[in-house]
């Protein structure tokens, strides 16, 4: 049985000459999560995920794994195991030789270190081609040799940089289901580097969302989506308006958000410090065509794109000071009330649905 080790992040810092790649973040990741780290290209994820693994050194900070601080211990020490994009895997040698590697290193015997890698290979469905090499495998069976190679050492956490990176769009979704199915049996730590929005939300029991060498939000996807931290979330996991404006409260205490030129905003939220510009989120497919209900809010806009997508309808609408508003309609609410591009209409919400954003103190 694997042990599944807590990751701690302690203000970990990574410089590379002038350029600061990670920037004091701080993260704790339970034992037995799956956790992808997220973001644009350049953000950091990389350099991360190998100062947890020790392939790359530590500027400041440090890293914990279980209750052990591990920042100066190299990557075989570390309980931790890496599994690389290319997949790194021996051309020359067969599947059993290639997943007993890391055991010859460690100088176990050849007859239980080749009885260890057939277990490694059973785990993964792929006893029936060990003494293939990797050449004569599917993009698919390739990715799971690896899997097989860095699990060999029983490790309590898993470190995968864009595991999925290197296949079709079909065998990813596929592999995807198999990552999770893994981790579950595993029951073990796994950080997973990836780009993809859709990879990060399918997979995930926390997302953290990075940012110029910074954490933007680290939480389970729902929470992630339906609050948003900051614009930059809402941008960057799509599906939301983001719009800019100046805060005010009302009487009644509610945050009022004046746009320019345009009407105010009632917002809701606790996100961070309210200064006197913010940025408030609404999410696409909480917007419906029509006049806002009592409680709610909405503007007039004029209709700039209308796109059929099968089961829903994308609207684009400019308000005053308001620019490319996005709306999913439902193809059955759409249909039922057809609207064409120049046409003027009303859009509304909900209350609730407007998320006052927070900012990251710099
Ligand atoms: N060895 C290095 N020397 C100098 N700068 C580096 C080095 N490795 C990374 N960087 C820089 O550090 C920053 C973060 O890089 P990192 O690879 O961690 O980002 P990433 O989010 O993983 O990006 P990608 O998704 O493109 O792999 C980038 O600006 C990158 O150019």
């Amino acid at each position: 049985m694997h042990k599944a080790a807590e990751i701690d992040i302690v203000s970990v810092s990574k410089v590379y000459g002038s350029t600061t790649a990670v920037d004091t973040i701080s993260l704790k990741i339970p034992g037995g999560t799956y956790c992808c780290l997220l973001g644009p290209s350049g953000c950091g994820k990389t350099s991360t995920l190998r100062m947890i693994a020790g392939h790359e050194s530590i500027s400041s900070g440090d890293v914990r794994l279980g209750n052990v601080v591990v920042t100066d211990f190299p990557p075989a020490r570390r309980g931790t195991a890496m599994m690389f994009q290319s997949y790194a895997l021996f051309p020359h040698l067969d599947l059993v030789d290639n997943v007993a590697f890391s055991l010859k290193m460690k100088g176990i015997d050849k007859d239980a270190r080749r009885a260890k890698a057939m277990d490694m290979l059973r785990l993964m469905q792929l006893e029936a081609y060990a003494t293939r090499r990797p050449a004569q495998l599917s993009g698919g069976q390739q990715q799971r040799v690896a899997l097989a190679r860095a699990l060999i050492t029983d490790p309590e956490a898993l470190l995968l940089d864009e595991p999925l990176s290197a296949l079709d769009p079909f065998l990813k979704i596929r592999m995807r289901a198999e990552l999770k199915k893994l981790q579950t049996s595993l029951g073990i730590t796994f950080v997973h580097v990836t780009h993809s929005q859709e990879e990060a939300m399918a997979l995930a029991d926390i997302i953290v969302i990075m940012n110029d060498g910074r954490i933007e939000q680290a939480a389970h996807p729902r929470v992630v989506f339906e609050k948003p931290a900051t614009a930059f979330v809402a941008r960057f996991m799509g599906d939301h308006n983001v719009i800019s404006g100046r805060v005010t409260k009302s009487q009644g205490g509610e945050m009022m958000l004046s746009v320019p030129a345009g009407a105010d905003f009632v917002a809701t939220g606790d996100n961070g410090e309210l200064t006197d510009t913010a940025d408030i989120a609404i999410r696409t497919d909480h917007v419906r065509i029509g006049p806002p209900s009592e409680k709610g809010l909405g503007f007039t806009g004029s209709v700039t794109n209308v796109e059929y997508r099968g089961s829903s309808v994308k609207l684009s609408v400019n308000g005053a000071g308001i620019e490319d508003f996005t709306a999913i309609i439902t193809d059955k609410d759409f249909f039922a009330n057809p609207v064409k591009v120049g046409e003027a209409i009303q859009l509304s919400w909900g209350r609730e649905d407007a998320i006052v954003l927070g900012r990251l103190k710099h």
